[in-house]
């Protein structure tokens, strides 16, 4: 089939108006016919703008003028929001972000789910959608004037320098301040990506928003840290909240955080939050949502979904440290979770003891071969909660979620496209979404969290 010649070339200027948004979150418009990409548009939108990049379906925008304004059009608060790779839609006002995401969430249902008729609730946001984030990861580095930690440049890894991340809580930021403030003054040396050299990686911090407790933790390149003890020193009489100081040794040429190796300075391994209820101790390492506020949000929303009256048996697939499942514990006769990361079963069964919680059990290894094992084995649950990373579900577990029949099954999900996909085939099995209710777990970003109910459908199940 031969394609038609795309209507425009590099370099040219042309006036668009936008019509939606891309889940990357660009303006998107039409220019006879022909999709255009405008980073920084905003849907309603006309701009003048050049183009810059040109592929056989579609092509890429950067806009010249603003003909006409969208109201939703904010300045954004933070000064490094155009090179920062963070956040994405600072420029769009708060109420229109979460209207673009309930339309987000909508069209990726009806165009990849084929789901027309499904109700997509608006989403629920924060009243203060700012400083949300509980953990922070800041490269170190060193730039042209000397020492520079903050973020990655869009599509690079060129650090920004940073004082403050306006989506990060400000405890974070202090952290970042002293270390960099110390680094400079003892000549420890930042990490030197070019050529694998240098000692100071990352740091991360972590913050129980509901207890205050604090963790710092310094990612090195090998096990040496010069002037270690200070470090620790100084940590402690700066920050009172102070839990938890861990060395985390990453020797790797990797994009990848953290090794495998962390090691307690001073403190405790782990730092205690609350969601509810329910205390989780939280390690270096182990998944932990990153806006608390929102997870309780999320969380009473699946509760309400699962609606469970006491003597259900409840499936927690993809549980990570146990959270959900914890969290759905003390309504349910029995709830099982399955995860495939060790540690993090080793984390929740630790926070199952921790909140005297007895009638859980936990299960390490992939969701889609467990529970069809269980399934053999006469698990009947009569509700299922699934809560995979961005790909979705592996079909096998969706099969195996058909064959159990639950009553009930309650689908968390951060990437609106694999959840449309995992949808449909759900919805092949008999079972019937009943609604989707989008969350708005990371402001400014184009990310969106949505708990989605499934009933079994009695006419074909
Ligand atoms: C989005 S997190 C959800 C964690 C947890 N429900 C929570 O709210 O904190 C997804 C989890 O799925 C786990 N995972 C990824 N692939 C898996 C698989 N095939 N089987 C089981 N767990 C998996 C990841 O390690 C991660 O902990």
């Amino acid at each position: 089939m031969s394609r038609r010649k795309p209507p425009v070339c590099l370099h040219q200027e042309i006036t668009l108006t936008l019509t939606g948004q891309s889940h990357t979150g660009d303006g998107v418009g039409k220019y006879e016919g022909f999709a255009v990409f405008v980073p920084g548009g905003i849907a309603g939108e006309t701009v003048r703008a050049k183009v810059t990049k040109v592929k056989p379906t579609y092509a890429h925008a950067r806009i010249v003028r603003i003909l006409k304004e969208s109201p939703d059009r904010v300045t954004p608060p933070c000064p490094i929001f155009d090179r920062c790779g963070g956040c994405q839609l600072q420029h769009l006002a708060y109420d229109g972000q979460l209207k673009m995401k309930t339309r987000l969430v909508r069209d990726n249902l009806e165009r990849i789910g084929q789901l027309k008729e499904v109700s997509v609730r608006p989403v629920m946001g924060m009243r203060d959608p700012w400083r949300y984030r509980n953990k922070a990861q800041v490269p170190f580095g060193e730039g042209e004037g000397g020492l520079v930690a903050g973020f990655y440049e869009q599509g690079t890894h060129d650090i920004i320098d940073m004082e403050s991340c306006l989506i990060q809580r400000e405890e974070s930021d202090e952290v970042v301040r002293t270390v960099k403030d110390i680094v400079r003054e003892l000549g420890i040396p930042p990490y030197r990506e070019k050529d694998h050299t240098g000692v100071l990686r990352h740091v991360v911090t972590k913050v129980g928003a509901n207890t205050g407790q604090l963790m710092i933790v310094l990612v090195t390149n090998g096990p040496d840290l010069p002037h270690r003890d200070e470090l620790v020193k100084r940590f402690v009489d700066r920050f009172p909240q102070l839990q938890s100081v861990i060395q985390n040794v990453n020797s790797k040429r990797t994009n990848v955080i953290m090794g495998e190796d962390s090691r307690t300075l001073w403190g405790e391994d782990t730092i205690i939050d609350t969601i509810g209820d329910i205390a989780f101790a939280i390690s270096p390492r182990s998944f932990y949502q990153v806006n608390p506020e929102q997870t309780e949000v999320l969380y009473r929303e699946v509760l309400k979904a699962a609606d469970l009256k006491g003597g259900e048996t409840v499936v927690d697939a993809y549980c990570g440290i146990g959270t959900i499942s914890l969290f759905l514990a003390r309504h349910a006769r029995r709830v099982l979770g399955v995860e495939v990361v060790d540690e993090a079963i080793a984390d929740a069964k630790r926070n199952a003891r921790l909140n005297g919680i007895e009638n859980v059990h936990f299960a390490v290894g992939k969701a889609e071969d467990v529970m069809p094992w269980w399934y053999a084995q006469g698990v009947r649950p009569d509700v299922i909660v699934v809560d995979p990373p961005r790909k979705g579900c592996d079909e096998r577990l969706l099969d195996t979620i058909a064959d159990m029949k639950p009553e009930r099954t309650v689908y968390v999900s951060c990437n609106p496209s694999t959840l449309a996909r995992d949808l449909r085939i759900l919805a092949d099995h008999g079972f019937t979404v009943e609604y989707v209710q989008p969350v708005d777990m990371f402001p400014h970003t184009v990310h969106v969290e949505c708990c989605v109910l499934l009933e079994k459908n009695r006419r074909y199940v």
